[in-house]
């Protein structure tokens, strides 16, 4: 698959996070040269000199060829870029990238997440700040760690130019890393995004001790509200129902190996916001995600009820056992 002339040699990863550096990792097997962009100088001296990133993922031995840097300009001219920072500051990193930047080059969203002063998706900053790149989207389920150890995952590599989009899946696919390429760019980021402030759900009734059934029926009616929200939003059906939607929900509303679940875990076992976000290094996403995707779906008229919970309790303005009352207490309604 994919058209031989857009072969990628040269990959960069703008991120030296868990994920930025899973990406290389993997990537770094095939025949590509990879250079990962990493804000933070101890992360570059720790990948080029030792190999490892002891900071955002441990434990991982790091293959020698992949280059670290600090420079923004050394990673603007690869054939494709990798844009992996957290949401909130993509834009930033961006707008730094940007003038380093020749037309055209593929930019391939990884993060995961809509920006909260703004209520724009990933893809949408991109538009904006970098006109002249071509937008594709890489998301579903797949944690830093597993990856990173070579274990199998299957996402989504989505792309409207559909010869660049069957180039990056072709490129970006690896033994390990099996990619389907879809053209619905929006749809595919919705279900990255909306997951992180379910998954913090999940995580509550998990921490509250409510036990499986609770947790099924908050994943299933969670699901039903990505659905609905996407559904607004112009996403594809079958999108919501793939790796990127339904397939990413799964994975982090089941795994405490998920930084969003795990923090809805502590809430839900009684522990405070800042108590949480104090202790880790990693970002958590649905914390800051979960005000904008609120904020949207009221705009569109969008009923959300979970994720409006979950943005009550992390507002302070909602304790866990009203929220779960809440819920429970919804009127009667047909299943939709
Ligand atoms: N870790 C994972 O398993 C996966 C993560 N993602 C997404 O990838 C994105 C990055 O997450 P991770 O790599 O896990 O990050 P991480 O939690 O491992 O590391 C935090 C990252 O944030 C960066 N950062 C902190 N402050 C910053 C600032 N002011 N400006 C720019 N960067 C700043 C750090 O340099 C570091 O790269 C997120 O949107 C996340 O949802 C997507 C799939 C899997
Ligand atoms: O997006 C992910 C897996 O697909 C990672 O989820 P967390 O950010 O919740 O760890």
């Amino acid at each position: 698959m994919g058209d031989a002339s857009l072969q990628l040699r040269s990959i960069s990863i703008i991120g030296g996070g868990a994920w930025g550096t899973a990406l290389a990792q993997t990537l770094s097997y095939n025949d590509a040269n990879v250079t990962l962009w990493a804000r933070e100088p101890e992360i570059v001296e720790d990948i080029n000199a030792r190999h490892v990133n002891r900071v955002f993922l441990p434990g991982v031995d790091l293959n020698a060829s992949i280059r670290a840097t600090g420079d923004l300009a050394k990673v603007a001219t690869a054939d494709a870029i990798l844009a992996v920072a957290p949401a909130q500051h993509l834009r930033a990193v961006l707008s730094d990238l940007a003038r380093h930047l020749p037309v055209g080059v593929p930019i391939v969203i990884c993060s995961k997440g809509i920006e909260q002063a703004t209520g724009k998706f990933m893809g949408d900053v991109l538009e904006e700040v970098v006109p002249q790149a071509t937008r594709a989207v890489l998301s579903g389920p797949s944690f830093a760690a597993d990856v990173a150890r070579g274990l199998p995952s299957a996402l989504t590599l989505a792309c409207r130019n559909e010869a660049v989009g069957r180039a990056l899946t072709a490129s970006l696919s690896s033994r390990q890393m099996r990619l389907y390429w879809s053209s619905d760019v929006l749809g595919a980021e919705l279900g990255g995004s909306v997951k992180n402030v379910l998954a913090i759900a999940a995580g509550i009734v998990e921490g509250r001790g409510l036990g499986t059934s609770a947790h099924a029926a908050i994943v299933t009616r969670g699901f039903a509200e990505l659905r609905r929200f996407g559904d607004v939003m112009g996403a594809r059906p079958e999108t919501l129902l793939g790796l990127s939607g339904l397939g990413d929900l799964i994975l982090t509303c089941g795994s405490a190996q998920s930084r969003n679940m795990s923090l809805g875990r502590g809430l839900g076992e009684g522990r405070t916001l800042s108590e949480i976000l104090g202790g880790r290094s990693a970002v958590t996403e649905g914390v800051y995600t979960a005000a904008a995707l609120v904020g949207l779906a009221r705009s569109k008229a969008v009923e959300m009820p979970i994720a409006e919970a979950v943005h009550e309790i992390i507002e302070g303005r909602l304790g866990v056992d009203e929220a779960i009352a809440g819920l429970m207490q919804r009127p009667l309604k047909a299943e939709d």
